[in-house]
């Protein structure tokens, strides 16, 4: 989708920089606060694709050796534009036998938005800790630990998805 057709108002955009110290900063927050021995932690998980920067950070940071992936794609039901759902579906699950009820498992993903991702995975591991670097205020409720909220109508450009490019100077706009 082009950035001008996004149905939305305000951009928040991310450099790589940014992602880098503030999935730092979540991993800060983090340390010490699992259920295992000095509040260790058994395991990351990354909800594919764009946790997996943030897992990857997470995990260096508090040297989890144990690394995992979830894949959860979203997609819209429904008929008209009025009725359609936003669903999610897992496409690839993580080990079994390492996650359980998801005790002491950390959960990583770039982002919460309306929820609904998160509230799938939360569904199959309950008592999992799930974390996010960013929040939206609809999507909170599904989030253990965060480090940044922006409002319902930002739309977060990660760097990810973007590429430098030439603009006008400001007197040369059309
Ligand atoms: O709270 P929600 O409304 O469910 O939205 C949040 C999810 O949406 C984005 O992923 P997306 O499904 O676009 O896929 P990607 O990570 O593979 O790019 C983002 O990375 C979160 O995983
Ligand atoms: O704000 C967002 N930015 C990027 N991807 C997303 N997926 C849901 N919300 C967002
Ligand atoms: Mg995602």
């Amino acid at each position: 989708m082009s950035a001008d057709r996004l149905p939305h108002e305000k951009g928040f955009h991310v450099s790589w920089d940014q992602i880098h110290r503030d999935a730092r900063a979540l991993a800060w927050r983090l340390d010490g606060k699992g259920p295992g021995e000095g509040g260790t932690w058994k395991a990351v998980v990354g909800i594919t694709r764009g946790g997996l920067v943030p897992a990857m950070i997470v995990s260096r940071e508090l040297d989890i050796r144990v690394v995992d992936s979830i894949s959860v794609i979203s997609y819209h039901s429904g008929g008209g534009a009025a009725d359609q759902r936003h669903e999610a579906k897992v496409t690839k699950s993580p080990q079994a036998d390492l996650m359980g009820d998801g005790t002491g498992i950390l959960i990583v993903d770039d982002l919460v938005d309306s929820g609904k991702t998160l509230e799938l995975v939360r569904s199959l591991y309950p008592n999992a800790h799930f974390a996010t670097v960013y929040a939206k205020p609809s999507g909170k409720p599904m989030v253990d630990s965060y480090i940044t909220e922006v409002s319902q109508d930002t739309w977060i450009f990660f760097p990810w998805d973007m590429a430098l490019q030439y603009v006008q100077p400001f007197r040369g706009k059309d």
